[in-house]
C-alpha cells in the first residue's frame, strides 16, 4: 500500500499534511473537553458556585466543540479531495499502461482482471484514502494523548484501561490473520465474476443458439456464490469486531465507575469530591483512548482490501511490456537504412509464443521490395498471422531479425514504425462512431513520448492541472468529427478504394451515420470493408492485410485488390489469404507450412515448384484456370 503512495502529487502531499494539522487540531479539541467537563463537575459539587461560571465553562465546551467539528469537516474535505484525484492519476496511468501491452501482457492479465484492476481495485484505494488515512494518522496520536493525560491519575483506573486495550489487540490480530488472504481471495473471484459475464455478453448469440442459457447461468452461479460465501466469511468475521469493541469499552466504564466508587468509599471526606471528579475525567479520557482503538479496527477493515487492490494496481503499473521501445525516429532510419523506403525483410527468423515451448516459425526468410505486392499462403495453423504480427512488432521475434526499410524493427521507435503501417487484422473491429471517425480513426500520427504528457495530464490535484485538463478535453472535443474538406475528400476515397461507398451511401446518414460498439450494426463483409479503407485512409508505406478479404465476394475481393494496385501502388503489401485467386497476381508468394517456407515465387513458378501450393491450387481452381 505504501508503494502505491509515490504516486502521489507534490499537490496532494502538501493537502494531505494541512489534513494532518486538521486532524491534530480536533484531537486537541477533543482531549480538551473532559477537562471542562471536571470544570463544570466541581463547580456543580461545590456549594456557592456561580451559575455564571458554570455558563462560562459551558460556552467554552461548545466553542471546543465547535473547533473540533469544524477541524472534521476541513479534514474530510481534504481526504475526499486527494483520494479522488490520485484515484483518477492511477486510473489514467493504469489505462495508459494498458495501451502500451501487447497481445503477451494481455493474456497474462486476461482482460476481466484488466477492467477489474482500473475499476473496483482503485475505487477500494480510494475509499481507504478518504476514510482509512484520516484514522490512521488519528486514532494512534489520539491514543497515545489520551494515555499520557490520564497515565498516573490513578493505578487501579490505568491497569483496567490496560487490559482492555491489550484484549482489542489480540481480537484484532486474530481477525486479521482470518480475514487477511479472503481479501485477496475476494479481488480474484470478483476477476472471475467479470469473465464469466464478459463472456456470457459476447457470447449472446452462440448461447442463445445452441440454448446454453442453463450452462451459462450455472457458470455464473458458481462464480457468485464463492464470492458471496468469500463475502459473508469476511463480513461475519469483521461483525464481531464491533460487538466486541462496544463489550470491552463499556466493561471498562463499568470497571473504571466500580473502582472509583471504592476509591470514593475509602477517601477521606474533604477528598471525596476530587476522586469524584478525577473518576469523571478519567472515564471520558479511557473512552477516547478505546475509541481510538475502534478507529484502529476500522482502519484493519479497510486497509486489508486496499493493501490487495494496491498491489494488484502496481502488478499492472510495474509491468514492462516485453516489446520494449526503440530509438530510431524516421530520419534515423532513412540515414541508417539507406532510404530503402518500404521494404519489409524476414533474415532467418524463429518464433515462439511467450508462454509456450514449441516454435511456431522456423528459419523463415524472404524479401519484399519498394511496392511488391507479397501474398503468404498456407494450412490453417501454419504460422501467417503469427509471422505478419512481427512486423508491426505486436510480438518480437526470438531468433533473426525482421528489417523494415533496412533496419531492425526492434530498434525503430515504436511510433514512427507503426505510423508507416496500415494494418487490418483477422477480425475487424470498429469503434463507436460514425463511419467518417472510423475510417480516419488512424488520421493523428502517434506522438512519441506522450507517457510524460499524459501523467501531467493526470495530475488534476492543482488549478493549473484541472485548467490544462480542461484544455486538452475542449482540444480533442474540438478535433472530434470536425473533418477538413480535404480529410472528408480522403475518407471517401479511401472507402471507394474498400468497395464500400456503394453501402456507405445506402445508408441513413451516409459516411456521418452511426457505427454501434463493436460494428455490430453492419455486416461481416462491411466492417472488413471498413477496415480496409481505415488503413487505405493513412496512406501507409506498408500495408498488412491479415486474411482481410475472406468475408468478400469474389467480385468484391477482386474490385479491393484493383484498385489496391491502382491507389496504393507505391505501398509495399503483405497478404495473407486462403483463397489462391486473391493472392495469384502477387509478386511473390510464400507458401508456410507448419511455421517453415516451403517454396517461394510467383503462382506459375510455384505450381511447377512447391508441391503444398500445387495441392492448394488444385484444390481451389479448375484445370483451365490451373493452365491458363
Ligand atoms: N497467443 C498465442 N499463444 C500461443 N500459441 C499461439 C498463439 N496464437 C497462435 N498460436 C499458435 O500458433 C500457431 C499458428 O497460429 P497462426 O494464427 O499464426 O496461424 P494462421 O496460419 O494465421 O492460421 P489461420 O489461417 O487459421 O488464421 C497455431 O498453432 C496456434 O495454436
Amino acid at each position: 500500500m505504501l508503494r502505491i503512495m509515490k504516486y502521489l502529487s507534490k499537490a496532494e502531499i502538501g493537502q494531505m499534511l494541512i489534513a494532518l494539522v486538521t486532524i491534530v487540531g480536533q484531537i486537541w479539541f477533543d482531549l480538551e473537553l473532559p477537562d471542562y467537563m471536571s470544570d463544570i463537575t466541581t463547580l456543580v459539587e461545590t456549594p456557592g458556585s456561580e451559575m455564571r461560571d458554570i455558563w462560562i465553562a459551558g460556552g467554552k465546551m461548545l466553542l471546543v466543540s465547535l473547533g473540533s467539528v469544524a477541524c472534521a469537516v476541513v479534514t474530510g474535505y481534504i481526504a475526499a479531495r486527494v483520494a479522488s484525484s490520485f484515484g483518477q492519476r492511477l486510473r489514467s496511468l493504469e489505462f495508459r499502461k494498458v495501451e502500451s501491452f501487447g497481445p503477451a501482457e494481455m493474456s497474462r492479465f486476461s482482460t476481466a482482471s484488466l477492467i477489474t484492476r482500473s475499476t473496483n481495485d482503485i475505487t477500494q484505494i480510494q475509499m481507504f484514502i478518504t476514510m482509512g488515512l484520516q484514522m490512521i494518522v488519528k486514532s494512534p496520536i489520539m491514543a497515545v494523548w489520551a494515555i499520557m493525560k490520564i497515565a498516573g491519575d490513578g493505578f487501579e483506573w490505568t491497569l483496567a484501561t490496560a487490559i482492555a486495550v491489550v484484549i482489542l489487540l489480540v481480537a484484532i490480530v486474530v481477525l486479521m490473520a482470518l480475514v487477511m488472504p479472503k481479501f485477496k481471495a475476494m479481488q480474484q473471484l470478483t476477476d472471475n465474476i467479470n469473465l464469466v459475464a464478459r463472456e456470457n455478453l459476447t457470447g449472446l448469440r452462440v448461447v442463445r443458439a445452441y440454448n446454453a442459457e442453463d450452462y451459462q447461468e450455472a457458470k455464473f452461479t458458481k462464480a457468485n456464490k464463492d464470492l458471496t460465501d468469500t463475502q459473508l466469511f469476511t463480513n461475519r468475521a469483521m461483525a464481531v469486531m464491533m460487538p466486541l469493541m462496544n463489550t470491552v469499552m463499556n466493561g471498562l466504564m463499568l470497571a473504571v465507575y466500580w473502582i472509583g466508587s471504592s476509591l470514593i468509599d475509602a477517601a477521606a471526606l474533604t477528598d471525596k469530591l476530587t476522586v469524584f471528579s478525577n473518576m469523571v475525567v478519567f472515564s471520558s479520557y479511557s473512552v477516547q483512548v478505546i475509541m481510538s482503538f475502534l478507529m484502529m479496527s476500522m482502519v484493519f477493515v479497510l486497509w486489508p482490501r486496499a493493501d490487495v487492490s494496491a498491489q494488484r494496481v502496481l502488478e499492472v503499473l510495474d509491468t514492462d511490456p516485453l516489446v520494449t521501445n526503440g530509438r530510431d525516429t524516421a530520419a534515423d532510419v532513412a540515414r541508417i537504412g539507406g532510404n530503402q523506403t518500404g521494404t519489409v525483410e524476414f533474415r532467418d527468423v524463429s518464433f515462439t509464443y511467450p508462454d509456450s515451448r514449441e516454435p511456431i516459425l522456423e528459419h523463415v526468410s524472404f524479401e519484399a521490395k519498394h511496392g511488391q505486392t507479397v501474398a503468404f499462403i498456407g494450412a490453417t495453423g501454419s504460422g501467417k498471422t503469427s509471422l505478419i504480427n512481427l512486423v508491426p512488432r505486436l510480438y518480437d521475434v526470438s531468433a533473426g531479425q525482421v528489417l523494415v526499410d533496412g533496419v531492425d524493427v526492434r530498434d525503430w521507435n515504436l511510433t514512427a514504425l507503426r505510423d508507416r503501417i496500415g494494418y487490418v487484422p483477422q477480425k475487424s473491429v470498429l469503434f463507436k462512431g460514425t463511419v467518417t471517425s472510423n475510417v480516419s480513426y488512424g488520421d493523428r500520427p502517434g506522438k512519441s513520448g506522450a507517457d510524460d504528457a499524459s501523467v501531467a495530464l493526470a495530475d488534476t490535484s492543482t488549478a493549473a492541472g484541472r485548467r490544462r485538463e480542461a484544455a486538452q478535453l475542449a482540444a480533442d472535443a474540438a478535433h472530434d468529427g470536425k473533418l477538413t474538406d480535404d480529410e472528408r475528400r480522403r475518407v471517401r476515397e479511401a472507402a471507394d478504394v474498400a468497395q464500400a461507398t456503394e453501402f456507405v451511401e445506402r445508408m441513413d446518414d451516409g459516411f456521418d451515420s452511426a457505427i454501434a460498439q463493436g460494428g455490430s450494426n453492419v455486416s461481416g463483409g462491411q466492417k472488413q470493408r471498413l477496415s480496409i479503407a481505415r488503413a487505405v485512409y493513412r496512406n501507409p508505406e506498408i500495408l498488412i492485410f491479415d486474411d482481410s478479404f475472406s468475408a468478400l465476394d469474389f467480385a468484391t475481393d477482386r474490385n479491393v485488390r484493383d484498385a489496391l494496385a491502382a491507389h496504393a501502388k507505391d505501398a509495399t503489401k503483405l497478404i495473407v489469404a486462403q483463397r489462391i485467386g486473391t493472392i495469384m497476381n502477387a509478386d511473390r508468394i510464400v507458401v508456410l507450412d507448419d511455421g517453415r517456407v516451403v517454396g517461394q515465387g510467383t503462382h506459375r513458378e510455384l505450381l511447377d515448384t512447391c508441391d503444398v501450393y500445387r495441392q492448394i491450387a488444385e484444390s481451389q481452381l479448375s484445370k483451365t484456370e490451373l493452365t491458363a
